[in-house]
């Protein structure tokens, strides 16, 4: 079993999405990504980085002395070492989460770590990819993600949350796709069709900007 991973970044910034949004927390970005949605604002990170041990990679994170971690990418899961690096994170008693676009299964991940499903939606382009049994894999420690291009988007998200009451298998996200759809029509059609899920803004992009590294 190879015992190093391709990383793009390693970062120690506030948590801007999910139910730990305004965290501090370290961020380990992976190289690289199977899929291609339109709107990727990550896309910096599909090639190039640098191939660290996995010993090394858990040493970069310890001397930020913070203890929430995100492993995003990139595609995380497209790495197999990343369950290694999962075992030793949980092993050591951090708070583990990680982001994926759930084109590979999600079953495999250590259950103490806290799975970001993104169901990609008509306008990512990528809906094709997805890998569906993911959508029956997730638990309450979990969060469901539709990331939303435009009103087309929403219906369609909406009608899924709807068709399968998506909300009682874990928290359920709908976030805007940044400079795409305006968060306050998100929101107005969230609250009009009183919808059980939870409407979230980029934190780190207001904070910050649209760049890598926050
Ligand atoms: C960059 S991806 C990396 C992890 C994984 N590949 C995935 O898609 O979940 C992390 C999260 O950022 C979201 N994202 C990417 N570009 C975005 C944008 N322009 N606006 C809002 N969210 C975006 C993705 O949908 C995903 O939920
Ligand atoms: N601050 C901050 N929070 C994040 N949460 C998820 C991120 C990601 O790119 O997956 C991300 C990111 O890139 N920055
Ligand atoms: S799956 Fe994630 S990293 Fe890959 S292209 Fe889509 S948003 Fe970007
Ligand atoms: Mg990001």
């Amino acid at each position: 079993m190879r015992t190093t991973l391709r990383i793009s970044e390693i970062f120690h910034s506030l948590q801007g999405e999910t139910r730990r949004m305004g965290l501090p927390t370290v961020f380990v970005r992976l190289t690289g990504c199977p899929m291609r949605c339109g709107y990727c604002d990550s896309a910096y990170a599909f090639t190039g980085g640098k191939t660290l041990e996995i010993d090394v990679i858990m040493q970069q994170i310890r001397d930020f002395g913070c203890k929430t971690i995100c492993v995003t990418g990139g595609e995380p899961l497209a790495q197999k070492a990343v369950h290694l690096l999962f075992a030793q994170l949980c092993d050591e008693g951090f708070d583990v989460s990680v982001e994926t676009g759930g084109g590979q299964p999600i079953d495999t991940v250590d259950p103490r770590v806290s799975r970001v499903l993104d169901i990609k939606t008509p306008g990512s382009g990528e809906m094709h990819n997805m890998h569906w049994p993911n959508v029956d894999a997730v638990n309450q420690n979990d969060e469901i993600k539709f990331v939303l291009v435009d009103r087309a988007d929403y219906e369609w998200a909406r009608d899924k949350v709807r068709a399968e009451q998506l909300e009682l298998r874990a928290p359920v996200i709908f976030s805007p796709v940044w400079e795409s759809l305006k968060p306050a029509d998100l929101a107005q059609w969230v609250i009009d069709d009183r919808l059980p899920v939870r409407v979230q803004v980029q934190l780190h992009k207001i904070l910050w900007g649209d760049k890598p590294g926050v």
